[in-house]
């Protein structure tokens, strides 16, 4: 099975591939570049909740696209990372000239521009997403260094401040705010790599308070951790119907900002060491049809 990894930063996404121990191919999609390694097509598309949930659904959409396969040379290999290849930041990540040209897809602002073809090999559309990178970890369940995945990934600040507190977007009466990743899935990836269960807030403030910390988990109380980009992943995945999976090496404690006391080399080692141990289960694995009927509220 062939699994689409969307990090934050290139940093996260290059700990992903690393995993495989060879050089990723490279190939530019619209607004995103996708590096290939092993099962994995690994795409930084940007922090926080938005920028993933574009970068999940282009790299999604640009899979499914038919044509004549990965090989169509109107999705240019752009080689190896450190080949001074331009276009190998995070898209979005700085501001765009309209008027100029992108290197990484040159036809992309062309009025007769039309998608790149861009099939796994196998010409099988991908069948798992995973959120990945770096996190924050709420104590005492997921210390700086440990892995976690997510039981549930929860959009922790989206709803309404109300006199009597936040109201998450469902007392609005509308949206959701909570996507349960298959359950064998979170299991096997757990025992394969240590990592502790728990949900993860995607959050668009990373927190830096005592009284923020506090009220994250009053208000979820089984949160293992924050991030920034997990719910805008599993948003674009859903409405492919594709399954969804986070997975966070924890850098930094949630609680009073300590910017100094982040271990990001540390948590990026963890990472890397996690894709490779997740590697052969996630190609084994399979969406069964208990995990399609779990009650999307149970984790
Ligand atoms: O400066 C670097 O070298 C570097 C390398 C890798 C990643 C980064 C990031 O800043 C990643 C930002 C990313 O990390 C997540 N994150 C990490 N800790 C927290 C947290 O406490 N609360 C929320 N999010 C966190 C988040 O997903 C960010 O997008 C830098």
């Amino acid at each position: 099975m062939r699994v689409l990894v969307v990090t934050a930063v290139p940093a996260e996404r290059d700990a992903v591939t690393r995993a495989v121990g060879r050089p990723p191919s490279i190939r530019a999609v619209p607004g995103a570049e996708v590096h290939r390694a092993g099962p994995f097509d690994v795409v930084a598309g940007g922090a926080g909740p938005a920028a993933a949930a574009a970068a999940t659904a282009f790299a999604l959409a640009a899979a499914r696209t038919p044509g004549t396969g990965a090989a169509d040379s109107s999705t240019p290999d752009l080689g190896a990372p450190g080949s001074g290849t331009p276009g190998s930041g995070t898209p979005g990540s700085g501001s765009h000239d309209p008027g100029a040209r992108d290197s990484r897809s040159p036809d992309f602002w062309s009025p007769d521009f039309r998608p790149p073809d861009f099939r796994p090999p196998d010409d099988a559309p991908y069948g798992l997403v995973v959120s990945a990178g770096i996190g924050g970890g709420f104590a005492p369940a997921a210390p700086v260094g440990s892995l976690v995945v997510a039981s549930g990934i929860v959009a922790a600040d989206l709803g309404a401040e109300t006199p009597d507190g936040f109201l998450p977007v469902t007392g609005l009466g509308f949206g959701r705010d909570l996507f349960v990743p298959p359950a064998s899935l979170v299991r096997e990836v757990a025992e394969a790599t240590g990592a502790v269960r728990g949900r993860v807030l995607t959050v668009s403030t990373v927190t830096g308070s005592a009284d923020r910390t506090a009220a994250l988990l009053a208000a979820h109380p089984g949160a293992v951790a924050e991030a920034m980009e997990g719910f805008g992943v599993a948003e674009a995945a859903d409405r492919l119907g594709v399954p969804v999976l986070e997975l966070r090496a924890v850098s930094n404690a949630v609680g009073p900002r300590d910017r100094d006391a982040w271990r990001i080399g540390e948590a990026l080692a963890a990472l890397t060491e996690a894709f490779g141990k997740i590697a052969p289960v996630v190609e084994g694995w399979t969406h069964d049809r208990l995990d399609r009927l779990r009650a999307p509220h149970r984790d």
